[in-house]
């Protein structure tokens, strides 16, 4: 939608609000996604539940925006992610990460990844591992002042990844050099690394810094 992002400034009372409004929203649907796939009702609850959520997508869909939610700016300048796979507010398929910052530029996340997310029975899909761990680097790149496109990602899988515990992923920048920006980071279990990882961040040619 032409000038979309540039047209909306939000107060940061109105973001709190809608956070208040829309969060819910979401975890009901992340919590509908768990039952979709946990769930052994009868064939009638099925088709029932089936119609039921039917209406829903109708109802939602009476009035939405025509494309993907972007990075929609507030009046302070805060960028709200909010239809992020990883961290999204709006995004039920996020887990979602809840990203805490550290004065040093560390990145890091405690979080849980339920039977939506898994690949080998009972494990973490790996690919959801990469999809965390993009994100987690990238958050580090930009909170160092910098931001860029992910050139080269590369995953070392230590050790198996389970479902249901708490994990934490953890990101921090190595190195700058020109557009590039290296940045490393993991993904633990109770017992330590179960995922490393290495990206290359790069500004793409003729975007400026981010400040
Ligand atoms: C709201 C806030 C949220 C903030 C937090 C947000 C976190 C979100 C994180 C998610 C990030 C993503 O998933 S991003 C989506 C996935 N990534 C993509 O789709 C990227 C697609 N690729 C591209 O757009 C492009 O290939 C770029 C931008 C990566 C590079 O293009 P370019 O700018 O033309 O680069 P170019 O001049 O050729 O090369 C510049 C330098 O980089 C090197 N180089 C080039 N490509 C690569 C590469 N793939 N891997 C390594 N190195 C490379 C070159 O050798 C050169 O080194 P030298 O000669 O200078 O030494």
């Amino acid at each position: 939608m032409t000038g979309y992002l540039d047209d909306i400034r939000v107060d940061p009372s109105e973001i709190a609000a809608q956070e208040a409004l829309y969060g819910p929203l979401t975890q009901s649907i992340r919590s509908l996604i768990d039952a979709a796939i946990r769930t052994e009702v009868d064939s009638e609850d099925i088709a029932g539940a089936t119609a039921a959520l039917t209406q829903v997508a109708s109802l939602l869909r009476a009035r939405q925006i025509d494309g993907s939610y972007g990075a929609q700016p507030s009046v302070t300048g805060v960028q709200r992610s909010w239809a992020s796979p990883v961290i999204g507010v709006r995004n039920p398929i996020a887990p979602p990460l809840i990203l805490e910052h550290e004065p040093d530029g560390r990145v890091w996340a405690r979080f849980r990844l339920g039977a939506g997310y898994e690949g080998p029975p009972s494990l973490v899909h790996g690919g959801v591992s990469a999809l965390i761990l993009d994100h987690v680097l990238g958050e580090a790149v930009h909170a160092s002042g910098h931001w860029g496109m992910t050139g080269t990602l590369t995953l070392r899988y230590r050790r198996p990844t389970p479902l249901n515990r708490p994990l934490r992923a953890d990101a921090r920048i190595d190195r700058v050099e020109g557009r590039k920006v290296y940045a490393d980071g993991s993904i633990s279990d109770e017992r330590g690394i179960t995922v490393e990882a290495s990206g290359i961040f790069i500004l793409p040619t003729g975007y400026a810094a981010a400040r």
